[in-house]
């Protein structure tokens, strides 16, 4: 089993593309275009992960879901967020039916 410390690297290699130079790295030029650029981009990946799905070949599924944890994880840096942010939030809600929460919020 792959472990879940590539995220952490590739999260790591991200924040530090912050100050890097835009012409010579996707992660940079994408931090220099700015939140409508990223934004676009998370967009772009979820609905192409759709897509996938709907093909139903699964390995274009494993690599849209790639593109759109990365793109989302660019957003999350941009904001200066990071994966840990998530993980927390993952741990959280650990154990929480989503039914049990929804009605905890709507009292129904
Ligand atoms: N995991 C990724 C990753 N996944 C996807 N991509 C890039 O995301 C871009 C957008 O994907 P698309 O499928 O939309 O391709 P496209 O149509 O060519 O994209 P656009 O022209 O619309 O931007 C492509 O250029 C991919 O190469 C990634 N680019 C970088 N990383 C990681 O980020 C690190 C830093 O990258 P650089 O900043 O480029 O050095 C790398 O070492 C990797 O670990």
């Amino acid at each position: 089993m792959i472990d879940i410390e590539v995220l952490r690297r590739v999260a790591q290699t991200i924040a530090e593309r912050k100050g890097a130079d835009p012409s010579s790295s996707y992660v940079s030029s994408l931090f220099h275009k700015g939140t409508d650029a990223i934004c676009k981009k998370v967009a772009e990946e979820a609905a192409e992960t759709i897509m996938a799905s709907k093909d139903g070949d699964v390995g274009h599924v494993v690599r849209e879901v790639c593109d759109l944890w990365f793109h989302s994880m660019v957003l999350l840096a941009h904001h200066g967020l990071t994966v840990e942010d998530v993980l927390h939030e993952f741990r959280r809600r650990e154990g929480i039916s989503g039914i049990d929460e929804k009605r905890s919020r709507t009292g129904g």
